[in-house]
């Protein structure tokens, strides 16, 4: 089997992919798998890591109003289309794949075009706009949530799935993870990530909270993101004796380990972030991001919340004792995290990725 898979941007978009990619690969060890992205995405980074090629090509965002960015970008557009039936037509994929984010629309759009079979998988409950273009295109529309059909006219290509997440967050124990991640004087460990693009004003609380209590009794990991490790660093300069209770990383690659070992995580509300989060069963503490698409963060923080998986803050309401006294809350009652662990474990769907293949295989038997 031949298998173009693209979708790029944000972690959110290319780890599922990547999950996808495993489970064919995992099922059919001879298959083919081609990824397309941008250059400049987390995908030119994360794709190669996880042992796949990837061809990039230009794409970018058409904005709502007339201006130069939108002629530049409609350019752009057709280059990418372009560039898309250059490498669809030279690999030939049985199938191609899109699992969101600007550049899928290109590939798949192209690909449908070819007559070739094409599926687009949504995370989220509010499906990105490219998505929603896509769905009149392709054969089949996977969706992670029952609430996410509303918004696609095309109800006969709608199959829900769930969100793919990479397998080693089933499979690696705790004592595995911990060895890895383990807080040096067997302190509770908390994780905080903004998302893969990381969140200054979540870095920024934190910084604040480092400063104001520099001695604690759990230990805190931040995961700044990339692009902003180096201010937080600079931020902390004059209080580094506060790092032997706060570590700071710019981005982790072994995320199922870091998950697996810590006893709380403080992150926002991405849709994999906490698809993951469920599958290991860990207690959270969510800041939805405020800017996104129609708020879609916050719905997914309010499905946890009412679960009793998740304590949720919103950005307009975090400051540093905010988030101290919700940290303590919840690690200082055992009984809390207790109840909070098992919400997590029960609203987490395993199978997402094993659909989402047979999905694949009938697409690519009917051929
Ligand atoms: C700002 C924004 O619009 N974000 C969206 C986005 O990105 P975003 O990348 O922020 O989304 P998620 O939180 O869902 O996923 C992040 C992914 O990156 C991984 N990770 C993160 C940090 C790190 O250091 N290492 C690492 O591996 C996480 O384990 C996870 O697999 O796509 C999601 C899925 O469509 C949406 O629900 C999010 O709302």
């Amino acid at each position: 089997m031949k298998v173009i898979i693209s979708g790029g941007g944000t972690g959110g978009h290319i780890y599922p992919a990547i999950a996808i990619a495993n489970k064919i690969k995992e099922k059919n060890p001879n298959s083919q798998i081609l990824f397309i992205g941008t250059e400049k995405g987390l995908e030119s980074d994360i794709v190669p890591k996880a042992g796949y090629d990837i061809k990039t090509i230009t794409v970018s965002h058409l904005r709502r109003k007339l201006s130069f960015h939108n002629v530049k970008s409609g350019g752009m557009l057709l280059k990418g289309l372009w560039q898309a039936r250059k490498i669809i037509k030279n690999f030939k994929p049985d199938i191609v794949i899109g699992t969101g984010g600007f550049v899928c629309g290109p590939v798949v759009f192209m690909a449908a075009q070819m007559g070739i079979k094409t599926m687009i998988h949504e995370q989220n409950v509010f499906p990105g706009i490219t998505n929603k273009i896509l769905g009149r295109y392709v054969d089949r529309i996977a969706i992670s949530f029952e609430e996410a059909s509303k918004y696609f006219k095309e109800r006969n290509k709608l199959i829900v799935t769930g969100n793919p997440i990479r397998q080693e967050f089933f499979s690696i124990s705790t004592e595995v993870a911990k060895e890895k991640y383990k807080s040096e004087k067997e302190n509770p460990l908390v994780l905080i990530v903004g998302g893969s693009g990381g969140s200054i004003g979540l870095n920024k609380t934190v910084t604040d909270m480092m400063i104001k209590h520099p001695s604690i009794d759990f230990e805190i990991l931040l995961v700044t993101g990339k692009k902003h490790y180096s201010e937080v660093i600079n931020n902390i300069s004059q209080h580094k004796h506060i790092l032997k209770y706060y570590k700071i990383l710019a981005y982790i690659d072994d995320m199922p380990y870091a998950l697996k070992a810590c006893d709380l995580i403080i992150c926002s509300a991405g849709a994999i972030t906490i698809t993951e989060i469920n599958a290991v069963g860990k207690p959270s503490i969510l800041i939805p991001k405020a800017y996104t698409a129609e708020n879609h963060q916050e719905y997914n923080a309010r499905a946890l919340e009412k679960r009793g998986a998740a304590l949720v803050i919103k950005e307009n309401d975090l400051n540093a004792d905010h988030l101290y006294s919700s940290i303590q809350e919840v690690l200082q009652n055992k009984e809390t995290l207790k109840a909070m662990e098992k919400a997590s474990v029960d609203a987490s769907k395993k199978h997402a990725t094993d659909s989402i293949y047979l999905e694949i295989l009938k697409l690519t038997v009917d051929k």
